[in-house]
């Protein structure tokens, strides 16, 4: 059917009239100021507001960004999920919160690239305009990579989970702590020890926080795909989007070779965080989604290498 071959029968009210039928009125008398030189400023009232706060500011804020790799793709925009906050004393009723997404889309204007030394100059540029000593910015974003068949070498593409925290102090600098969620096959090393034949095998999900050390050179060292590279070459075997028999074949007895419990995952990764130069402490995660029961499996250990030098 086509446009003037549509019939319609009903005659409705205009739109205004419509609006009123649903209820809208007229707009009552307007008495308070428009100018905003006029207007009250609650959030700036001066008085002893009892308690100071810690964080006062946005979370979940949505925003397209673009996020360098050294892995394939080398550029990739995608969507960013933000918090931004700063501390406030109690003298101060409240914060300026249009003052967080005011400065977000000032660096979109400016092509808001997702890499450390933009974040960091971010967060000190935002206690500035927040008239405070500190403020903290959060991102965490999907992070995509392409992956190719061990045998096949067909490729597909990957995401894992990544976040940056940035915290500034404008006594103590800049403290950047980054996390990586990357998903990896783990096989039972008891069920493959008991059983005549085959052994279960699920998804493991590896999470890694690292504080990273003042001096990290992110020119030099793609954060992400180290921790990437730590989680996956310690897996009994890597996820992959594309496999050929041949390449399940591989992946299948790979993983039968190398039998992983979640706390051989966590003492695993550790080391090689343990073994990374730019990195000062870190905590892991391993939670394995199990495919013989409807609850997870989960470890965790965390090190701080400073502790060594005590
Ligand atoms: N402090 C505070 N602000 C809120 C709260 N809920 C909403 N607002 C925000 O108040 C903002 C407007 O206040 P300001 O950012 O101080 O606006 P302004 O005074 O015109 O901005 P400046 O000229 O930069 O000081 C809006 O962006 C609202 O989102 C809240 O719980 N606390």
């Amino acid at each position: 059917m086509n446009k003037t071959e549509l019939q319609q029968n009903k005659s409705l009210p205009s739109k205004q009239e419509r609006h009123k039928l649903f209820g809208s009125v007229e707009p009552g008398p307007r008495t308070k100021p428009i100018d905003k030189n006029k207007m009250a400023d609650l959030q700036n009232s001066k008085k002893d507001f009892l308690f100071d706060i810690d964080m006062v500011g946005i979370s979940n804020v949505k925003h397209p960004i673009s996020i360098p790799s050294t892995m394939t793709p080398e550029i990739q925009t995608t969507i960013g999920t933000f918090s931004f906050g700063s501390s406030i004393a109690k003298g101060s009723k409240g914060t300026n919160m249009s003052r967080f997404t005011e400065q977000l889309d000032k660096y979109h204007r400016e092509g808001f690239a997702i890499d450390l030394t933009t974040l960091k100059t971010f967060t000190e540029e935002l206690a500035g305009r927040l008239k405070e000593s500190d403020a903290e910015v959060e991102v965490s974003f999907p992070w995509f990579f392409e992956r190719k068949g061990p045998y096949s070498d067909l490729s597909g593409m990957n995401h894992a989970h990544a976040t940056i925290r940035v915290e500034y102090d404008e006594k103590t600098g800049h403290d950047i702590t980054c996390t990586l969620t990357g998903t990896i096959t783990t096989l039972c090393p008891c069920s493959k020890e008991i059983s005549e034949y085959s052994a279960h095998n699920q998804r493991g999900n590896v999470t890694m926080s690292v504080k990273l050390t003042d001096d990290f050179d992110e020119q030099k060292t793609d954060w992400k795909a180290a921790l990437l590279e730590a989680a996956e070459s310690n897996a009994s075997a890597r996820i992959h989007p594309v496999l050929k028999r041949p390449d399940e074949k591989m992946v299948t007895e790979q993983a039968y070779e190398n039998p992983r419990f979640v706390e051989d995952i966590v003492r695993l990764v550790a080391a090689d965080l343990y073994e990374y130069d730019f990195v000062e402490a870190f905590e892991v995660t391993c939670r394995n989604e199990e495919s013989i029961h409807l609850h997870d499996a989960v470890a965790s250990l965390s090190y701080d290498k400073k502790q060594e030098l005590k």
